[in-house]
């Protein structure tokens, strides 16, 4: 790693022969399978953005130009450029490197979020403010095939379009994937023309027949010139034909490429045209392989190692086999089960068949599978269309992905009473990918759509039955969310009352216990804890969460005292929304609500942070013994956030 451990920032680049960049380029390749096989992380991703982060930090001046990672998992080599090649193997980890750009790590960093498909609207924003304040500032945007098909970045290039006078460059990265091939007649286009031109452009008889025109043009005066510009004309006139650039040209917006994007030479040729261009912004469309360099990642048939777990570094098989069955096996089975029975429900995703668990009903139905691209606000509105047709959709999303189709979910689905159910994957908090990717946001968002029937599953009986139910609700949205969590075991009521499952009943209770999904476990033990204590206690799981059932606000009334824990934000999370019902129905109840701090959380492990949060069974067990016990002691630190 000679090259690379002396890298303290872009301008160090600038010195290196093409000998020493294409060394430069196999070091950070060995050095991204090493350290990310052993973290886990973007593999394939990376992987495919080695030159083109060398020539971008080669040719812009970071951070005087700033460089914007669409969606950031591709960022490691810019992270490594800038003087973090020391730190990745605390990638992802607590306190360690972040998976994304991190302005706490790094001043060549800018945006956080690993929300797709916003890059475009933010090097926009920064262009216009760099040229208002007379800053002579070129703005690079890196987007992926997979990113640019969703709706904000075409609502950039609108505006883009008609800015000529912006130091723009905008780099799509683009390698064909998502994690499945990226879909769509925007993308296949881009890539699939930008393949044939560069097979074109690549052939050897091409390249033979532009040589020999250059000498026979360097040999003959007068005709020469406009034969080779008529020569170089086709050339233009091949990319015309071939070339997406008609989307772009159309909009005013210059296309160069489509280029190799691993060839150094060429990357750093097209940057440099493009960041001298004074037209206006401008498009370099580069070809790239995702997981390049890396055998098992480049015949990953699946997703091309787009997000891997620790993985052996030479034959990419995974190094923590886990046979725990997953919430999201449990709901893609039982999916495939009510598909074979029911044909008018369909499946959507927005670019994530697997991750999502959508796969086996996929093979069963592919004609009842939409895979609509990065593209959620479409996915809920398209639903929307697909129910009003008589059909059931199931919109199967990331929790923190429902964010981006919030409007379409309650002007869409909810105003028109459409049947359209929603499966909320990675529900709570997540881990690794850190703040924008907890699934914290969905309660408080659900909970303010009219009509909306919300299942929190604790075990997969639950789910079963909570999807049976959803797909047969035909008048309004419903959904279900689970965590990312191993599929916790059975646990059954000991008895059913009003439609909620009572799970631990102990001498008078004057404690009620509310725990929803995967934390009723964690509220039994709670239960039980406070039962050793003498306290009596009722522990209590309603399933069905929204709207707040009737008997849940009646129980409530009914004890001395209220604890509910919930894996979402606090602020209007289950819990305040059961305060809130008891007081609308003025039932006097004292609750005092556990789950996620209504703040950004750092990456880190599930487990970890949900420690530090105070959320594991033995922490909210004391907190509840001290509640009950002595009035209204001081909560945990990261549980008084919620108090104010
Ligand atoms: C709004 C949103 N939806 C879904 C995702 C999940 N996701 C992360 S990366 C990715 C694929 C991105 O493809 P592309 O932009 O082509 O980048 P590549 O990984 O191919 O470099 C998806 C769907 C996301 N980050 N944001
Ligand atoms: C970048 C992105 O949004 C996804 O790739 C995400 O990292 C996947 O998360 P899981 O690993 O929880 O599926
Ligand atoms: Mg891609």
């Amino acid at each position: 790693m000679a090259l690379l451990e002396r890298i303290t920032g872009p301008r160090d680049l600038r010195d290196l022969t093409n000998d020493q960049l294409v060394t430069l380029a196999q070091e950070i390749r060995a050095s991204l399978i090493a350290n990310v096989s052993r973290t886990g992380g973007h593999l394939g991703p990376n992987l495919g953005a080695v030159e083109l982060t060398i020539a971008l930090h080669r040719v812009f001046d970071s951070p005087r130009d700033p460089l914007i990672f669409d969606t950031g998992h591709q960022s490691y080599v810019h992270k490594m450029l800038t003087g973090r090649q020391h730190r990745f193997d605390t990638l992802r980890k607590p306190g360690g490197l972040s998976g994304y750009p991190s302005r706490a790590e790094s001043e060549h960093d800018w945006v956080e979020s690993s929300h797709a498909s916003s890059a475009l609207s933010w090097a926009e924003g920064m262009a216009k403010g760099f040229a208002l304040k007379g800053e002579p500032r070129t703005v690079v945007a890196i987007v992926g095939d997979g990113s640019l098909t969703g709706g904000m970045t075409w609502e950039a290039l609108n505006n883009i379009a008609v800015e000529p006078d912006l130091r723009l460059v905008i780099v799509v990265n683009d390698n064909g994937r998502s994690y499945n091939p990226t879909i769509g007649g925007l993308a296949t286009r881009l890539h699939g023309l930008g393949q044939q031109l560069s097979a074109i452009r690549t052939d050897r008889r091409y390249e033979r027949a532009l040589a020999r025109i250059k000498r026979w043009v360097n040999r003959t005066p007068v005709v020469g010139e406009p034969a080779y510009d008529l020569m170089h004309g086709f050339k233009a006139g091949v990319k015309d034909v071939l070339a997406p650039q008609g989307m772009y040209s159309d909009l005013g917006i210059k296309y160069l490429g489509p280029i190799d994007g691993h060839d150094l030479k060429s990357l750093e040729l097209a940057f440099e045209q493009a960041k001298q261009f004074d037209g206006g912004p401008v498009i370099v469309h580069a070809i790239t392989q995702k997981g390049r360099g890396f055998a098992a990642a480049e015949q990953h048939e699946e997703d091309r190692f787009h997000a891997v777990g620790p993985i052996d570094q030479v034959t990419g098989e995974p190094l923590t086999t886990s046979s725990a069955r997953t919430w999201t096996q449990a709901f893609g089975d039982e999916l495939a089960r009510i598909g074979a029975t029911d044909d008018r429900v369909v499946a959507i995703t927005a670019a994530m068949l697997h991750p999502t668990g959508l796969t086996r009903f996929a093979k069963h139905f592919p004609e009842r599978t939409f895979d609509v691209g990065i593209a959620e606000q479409h996915a809920v509105a398209s639903a929307a269309g697909l129910a009003r047709a008589g059909l059931h959709p199931v919109v199967a999303i990331y929790a923190t992905f429902l964010n981006r189709a919030f409007d379409q979910l309650l002007m869409d689905v909810a105003l028109h009473g459409e049947g359209v159910t929603f499966v909320l994957d990675r529900a709570g908090i997540t881990g690794p990918d850190g703040a924008s990717h907890h699934g914290m946001w969905d309660l408080a968002l659900l909970g303010l759509v009219p009509g909306l029937r919300l299942a929190v599953p604790r075990d997969e009986q639950r789910l079963q039955e909570a999807l049976q139910a959803c797909v047969r609700i035909d008048d309004g949205p419903s959904a279900i969310r689970f965590s990312k969590d191993p599929l916790p075991a059975a646990l059954r009521p000991v008895r059913h009352e009003d439609g909620l499952d009572v799970l631990v009943e102990h001498g008078d209770p004057r404690v009620l216990v509310v725990g929803w999904g995967q934390f009723a476990t964690m509220a039994v033990e709670v239960g039980n804890r406070l039962a050793q204590q003498g306290i009596g206690v009722r522990v209590v799981d309603p399933v069905w969460a929204l709207p707040t059932p009737k008997a849940l606000i009646a129980q409530a009334g009914a004890h001395d005292l209220v604890l509910t824990i919930e894996d979402g934000g606090l602020a209007g999370g289950l819990g305040s929304r059961l305060a809130q019902e008891c007081r609308l129905a003025g039932v006097r109840a004292d609750v005092r609500e556990f789950g996620i701090p209504q703040r950004f959380i750092d990456h880190g492990t599930r487990a970890g942070i949900l420690d530090d949060l105070c959320l594991t069974a033995q922490q909210l067990a004391r907190l509840a013994t001290e509640t009950v016990l002595a009035g209204d002691p001081e909560p945990a630190p990261d549980q008084a956030d919620q108090r104010g």
